[in-house]
């Protein structure tokens, strides 16, 4: 069945449906070769129609192993060539089955480079997928439709639950979290408790935790304003490590502000500077709005690292408290591991050495 992406700028793209379906969302577009499935179950990609820049998807199938959360919660998928013969010893299906068994709308034999195009001229904005033919109300019906505001409240855990067996204890706030986060924690030897996004500063503490770190997690950062107030009673109270949506929220309730990038940073090549070194590590990453560097308190807190694509804000620590986050994602999956020393860095903190800048070993 053929079908179309509608951008709301009023660009067309055709392509054709895998089912009959009708969505809506941000259209962005993402530039990793591989991590189709870790993309589609990113919680961070909540409520967003994601173009894949690669022109071939599926290839290597889809296994269980690369799940990040519990289900996919992205509004659409855009592709060009949908791969239905895929080849690789982990697969366990393919990804055309995984889409409609989950019921994620995909538009495939799509010019998926004339969409990025479109995205990076004009900027992420509302796109809708249609079935060929929809009438021309229906579409503007649609197209009017409010994109939802609430994306941390439906993708973090309703109930707390706890990995790892030793180790300091780390509460974790969930924004949309994902699973090579915890992984990747409990590897470099954290216990967690993984805490719905709504808990109290009061019962964080509660659980007299040896530090607390700050999850991804989709939308815009101040549209969670109880988290920011959250974060902003528990700054100074225990060491903190955040992580992209935790980076953003943690700049805001340090008094810092946020804006949307035109058109932001996804895929699994993004280079990123080390400012302290002057090294260059080849990042993971998925978001769309930024710290506003000139909104930084100098005083009390310095820019760590920079994005050198576009010289954008991507990490930054507190002078005088163990305090740090990254724009990016150390975890990867997918994406290169350059940056997993973070998590031992956020160890040795936690350990008391407060200074602790653990560089990736030579
Ligand atoms: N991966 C993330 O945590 C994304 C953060 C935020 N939702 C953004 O788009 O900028």
């Amino acid at each position: 069945m053929n079908g179309q992406l509608i951008l709301a700028d009023g660009s067309r793209f055709s392509g054709k449906l895998l089912f009959e379906t009708q969505a809506v969302g941000e259209a962005v577009f993402n530039t990793g070769m591989t991590g189709y499935q870790e993309v589609l179950t990113d919680p961070s990609y909540c409520g967003q129609i994601v173009t894949m820049t690669y022109p071939l998807i599926g290839n290597y199938g889809v296994a269980g192993i690369f799940e990040q959360a519990r289900q996919s919660f992205v509004r659409g998928f855009i592709v060009s060539e949908l791969c239905g013969d895929p080849s690789n010893w982990q697969n366990e299906g393919t990804l055309a089955s995984y889409l409609k068994e989950r019921n994620i709308p995909c538009l495939y034999d799509v010019d998926t480079r004339a969409v990025t195009k479109a995205l990076r001229t004009s900027g992420a904005m509302k796109g809708i997928i249609v079935p060929e033919g929809l009438a021309e109300s229906e579409i503007a019906r649609l197209m009017a439709t409010e994109l939802p505001a609430d994306t941390v409240m439906q993708v973090t855990t309703q109930e707390p639950y706890d990995m790892g067996t030793e180790g300091p204890h780390i509460a974790v706030l969930d924004y949309g979290v994902k699973r090579n986060i915890l992984h990747s924690m409990v590897a470099a030897g954290f216990k967690l408790t993984v805490l719905p996004a709504w808990t109290s500063a009061e019962d964080v503490l509660a659980l007299k935790p040896d530090g607390i770190f700050l999850s991804n997690g989709p939308g815009d950062p101040k549209e969670v304003p109880f988290a920011i107030e959250t974060i902003g009673q528990l700054i100074g109270k225990k060491p903190m490590f955040g992580i992209c949506l935790g980076h953003q929220l943690l700049a805001l309730a340090l008094g810092g502000d946020t804006y949307k990038l035109k058109f932001g940073h996804r895929g699994s090549n993004h280079p990123v500077k080390d400012l302290a070194t002057g090294r260059v590590y080849i990042t993971s990453q998925n978001h769309g709005y930024a710290v506003d560097e000139q909104s930084l308190d100098g005083e009390k807190l310095v820019v760590t690292h920079r994005a050198v694509n576009d010289g954008t804000v991507e990490g930054f620590r507190h002078r005088a408290l163990p305090v740090f986050s990254v724009q990016y994602h150390p975890e990867a999956a997918p994406g290169p591991d350059d940056s997993v020393y973070l998590f031992e860095q956020f160890l040795a903190m936690i350990r008391g050495n407060n200074n602790a800048q653990i560089n990736q070993p030579a």
